[in-house]
């Protein structure tokens, strides 16, 4: 299902966080946000999943605008994996997988055989099957983080939003975690702040910056010396990854020691 942001302007104390944002994430496709901090990319990302209200502008899912959608319905279209955690400290693993599918269960009427067999495959796909009677507070970070993306992966969304979902994962997770993503075919909206991940993961890339997009287009169009230098302030040669062909941005740090000692 196709998502659609028009014209978005989202205010938050006063202030336009993000202004006239418009971009597209095609049915199936991987949408990425890059961006330096402050940016605007979970702003962005917290008003697809209805976590903030535009001050003009909207999302649309497919025709719909998300706004228009009650929460269970947009609970059954949307899942998302926020930055944001808290609450759910005192659950098992199982327990909070088994939280994607609430959407889908009649009040009082608990889990069902398939609601099950969903929970344990999801569990299965981020690599912690047998490990569903542990207690979440007792996880590492990205062990957490792999609990909460099997959650949005139970709730079978149409949509998944993903804020920085590689973080806290060491190397070996996060190329497993991008597997995983490319091998769902769901339409994905994510932000990442690993350049190559994004390169090499997304099918367009949208570029943000003070609140703006300021490029749109296939990772190997966007992702130029020249935007490298004015959006995110640092010197790197693009070359083609020798394994897999995708762009590969190999930074100069010592550019970057360099100039940051002259400031
Ligand atoms: N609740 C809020 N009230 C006021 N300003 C906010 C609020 N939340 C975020 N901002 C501001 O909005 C801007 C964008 O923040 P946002 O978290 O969306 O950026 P980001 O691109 O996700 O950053 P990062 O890469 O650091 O996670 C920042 O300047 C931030 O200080």
């Amino acid at each position: 299902m196709r998502i659609s942001v028009e014209d978005l302007t989202v205010t938050l104390s006063g202030r336009d966080v993000l202004s006239g944002v418009r971009l597209l994430a095609a049915d199936g496709e991987i949408a990425g946000l890059v961006g330096p901090n402050g940016s605007g990319k979970s702003t962005l990302l917290r008003t697809v999943y209805r976590h903030l209200r535009p001050s003009a502008g909207r999302v649309l899912l497919a025709d719909r605008d998300v706004r228009s959608m009650t929460p269970v319905e947009a609970a059954r279209h949307i899942a998302a994996l926020p930055q944001e955690r808290g609450g759910d400290f005192e659950f098992t693993v199982r327990e909070i997988v088994a939280m994607g599918r609430a959407p889908y269960q009649r009040a009082f009427a608990g889990e069902g055989a398939a609601d099950r067999e969903v929970v344990a495959e999801a569990l299965e796909q981020v690599g912690l099957g047998g490990q569903e009677r542990r207690s979440f507070a007792a996880l590492s970070g990205g062990e957490r983080q792999r609990v909460l993306l099997a959650r949005a992966f139970a709730q079978k969304p149409d949509v998944l939003v993903l804020d920085e979902p590689t973080n806290h994962l060491d190397v070996r997770h996060q190329v497993e975690l991008l597997a995983l993503l490319r091998a769902q075919r769901r339409t994905t909206l994510i932000s990442l702040h690993d350049l190559n991940a994004a390169a090499s993961l997304c099918d367009r890339l949208h570029v943000l910056h003070e609140g703006a997009v300021v490029a749109s287009g296939p990772p190997r169009e966007v992702l130029t010396p020249a935007l490298l230098a004015q959006v995110f302030g640092v010197r790197a040669a693009v070359v083609e990854h020798p394994l897999t062909g995708d762009p590969l941005i190999a930074f100069d740090h010592r550019a970057a020691v360099a100039e940051v000692a002259r400031a």
